[in-house]
């Protein structure tokens, strides 16, 4: 490295020197002043490289160079602004730029074998355990938790477990089993966990030294490669309310609809596993700053799919053949797989509109078909009740028997419906199907519904529609009640019909809207885990821009699909 980079730099000097001879040579200067400004040239270029020279020849004195200091006086000295050679302000340039700057700091720490961190040698203890192979790792963590778990048994101390992609994981010298007789020089052997744990806290710069006695190798668990999936959160967990886990230290917690990456599931009741975010557009942050860093990076052990079951059926036995048909039933209850899903051939997908009554689902919806009747259309329901003078069949109603509607209904084609004075009402998934050819079906469900629709054929992206807080629900609804109130009268008085004038909104008393705000929250709570983003519904204006940005988003960038829609894909 050394002789290269050096004889690198040879070659420079070597060449600067042909160049600072260059300009009086081969150019014939007609002015005395461009004559003077070449020869004030050349002093400066024969001044650089014996600069440079010089420089060469003190580190090599120094058996070290600094490829830096040399490149900077290089830029400094030589007056490049003034040079008329191309090379040479090329060069210049290069050896400004940041990243060469880095490889030269690079090149220089290497070359003096300055490697970080600096650890003291490792002591020669093997004497002293006489007959049992100990092994001692150095382990250095900057910052970052150990990423490893111990357990106490009957006075001996083991490490139960290694946290993925963490401290311990990383150096490959520590695994699940190993016994653990010192932590930097001091005896665990008897020690209760938390004093365990502050000896862990307390180590010189961040180095902690073990003394292990190695576990034995299940060469079959060895080579199990640990499993890397995917899953959405359906509820909500919190390590520190939860009696059973061992360690909420080394847990993470998430809410419903998080998307989390199981990065591994070997343990039966623990898994390890990396929050990603929340909703269809999660994504792993790529910055690693103090703020991000507790989220993205931290591998948390979070109760399995079985623990889960198991906590919900707590008096069948775990190997019973009643827990075992709990469990199959069970499967994607707490934890649904999901894959990222690219839509590359521009597919559409119904909209669904998921909220509490009264927080406004029906009136974004409606201003959605106004303001861009072009992109979204509606799924025209059907009713059993006779249509009225002005009723179009196919228009305001699919107008249907009672006895047809109840025959759509048994057969499941119905993705909702509802009884209303003796009369059905409801929308069958054929009327989606045919709205979903003139545009995007927006639909505003009710909950229970939206599992009649979560399938691939409609690939629905399910927004809840939050209310804004008190204040801000009652002042925005109020102003415009106080609009349409205005727009509607002036249409009454100038003899508009009823049915073009804007009605006008309704009015909300305060516990009203505190009921919406409750109920919302409860909502809220049960489905988060279906939705695959939130939305807030403060002043219609901006709901509206936000929504359609965030449509335009789940439609078209990656977003996270069920796995179980896999099989029915086929792209
Ligand atoms: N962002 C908003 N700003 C002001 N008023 C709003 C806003 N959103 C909705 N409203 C008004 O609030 C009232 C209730 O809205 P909407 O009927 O859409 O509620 P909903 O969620 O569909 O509930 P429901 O099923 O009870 O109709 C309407 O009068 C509507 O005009």
């Amino acid at each position: 490295m050394y002789d290269n980079l050096s004889s690198i730099f040879e070659a420079i000097v070597e060449y600067a020197e042909e160049e600072s001879a260059g300009p009086s040579n081969e150019q014939n200067s007609s002015s005395s002043s461009d004559r003077k400004h070449n020869k004030d040239l050349t002093k400066k270029h024969q001044k650089a490289v014996a600069i440079l020279r010089s420089f060469i020849q003190l580190n090599e004195q120094k058996d070290e160079i600094s490829f830096q200091e040399l490149a900077q006086s290089f830029i400094e000295d030589w007056d490049v602004t003034n040079s008329k050679s191309i090379s040479i302000q090329q060069l210049s340039h290069l050896l400004n730029l940041p990243h060469i700057q880095g490889v030269l700091w690079s090149a220089q720490e290497v070359s003096a074998g300055r490697f970080a961190p600096q650890l003291p040698d490792v002591p020669f203890e093997v004497d002293e355990d006489d007959g049992v192979a100990v092994k001692i790792v150095r382990i250095v963590r900057r910052g970052e938790p150990l990423g490893a778990t111990i357990k106490c048994e009957r006075g001996k101390v083991f490490v139960a477990r290694i946290m993925a992609n963490g401290v311990a994981d990383r150096s490959g010298c520590i695994q699940d089993g190993d016994r653990v007789l010192e932590v930097n020089g001091v005896t665990v052997a008897d020690k209760e966990p938390r004093e365990i744990v502050k000896l862990l806290d307390k180590c010189d710069n961040g180095i902690i030294t073990f003394k292990l006695i190695p576990a034995e190798v299940n060469q079959k668990l060895k080579q199990r490669k640990p499993s890397h999936r995917y899953v959405r959160a359906l509820f909500d967990y919190d390590p520190w309310q939860d009696r059973r886990h061992p360690c909420p230290e080394a847990a993470i917690s998430f809410r419903a609809g998080d998307i989390l990456e199981i990065l591994d599931e070997k343990d039966q009741y623990w898994w390890q596993t990396r929050k990603i975010g929340f909703g269809a557009l999660a994504r792993r942050k790529e910055r690693d700053d103090e703020e991000n860093r507790d989220d993205s990076k931290k591998v948390g052990l979070v109760r399995s799919e079985w623990l889960q079951c198991q906590s919900e059926n707590p008096d069948s036995l775990d190997s019973s053949d009643d827990f075992q048909t709990f469990l199959e039933s069970h499967r994607e209850r707490f934890y649904e797989g999901v894959f990222r899903w690219r839509n590359k051939k521009k597919r559409r997908r119904v909209v669904v509109l998921l909220g509490a009554p009264g927080v406004g689902r029906n009136e974004i919806r409606r201003q959605l078909f106004k303001i861009f009747a072009d992109r979204f259309s509606n799924a025209i329901p059907h009713t059993s009740r006779p249509p009225r003078p002005n009723e179009t069949d196919g228009v305001n109603y699919y107008f249907t028997s009672r006895s047809e509607m109840e025959r759509m209904i048994e057969r499941k084609e119905m993705l909702e419906y509802g009884e209303f004075r003796d009369n059905l009402y409801g929308t069958a998934l054929k009327s989606v199907r045919r709205a979903s050819e003139r545009g995007t079906v927006l639909l505003t469900p009710h909950p229970l519904a939206i599992e009649n629709i979560r399938t691939w054929e409609f690939a629905p992206i399910v927004i809840f529609v939050q209310p804004p807080e008190f204040g801000e629900f009652k002042h925005t609804r109020e102003i415009y009640r106080a609009q349409t109130t205005r727009s509607h009268s002036a249409a009454s008085s100038s003899n508009i019909s009823q049915n073009t004038a804007a009605t006008s909104a309704r009015a909300f008393s305060d516990n009203e809207i505190r009921q919406i705000i409750e109920n919302s929250s409860q909502m809220e709570q049960k489905y988060r885990g279906v939705c695959d983003a939130i939305i807030r519904n403060v002043d219609l204006d901006t709901t509206i821009s936000e929504l359609t940005g965030l449509i335009y988003q789940l439609e078209s960038k990656p977003t996270w699909m069920p796995t179980k829609w896999l099989a029915d894909i086929g792209e």
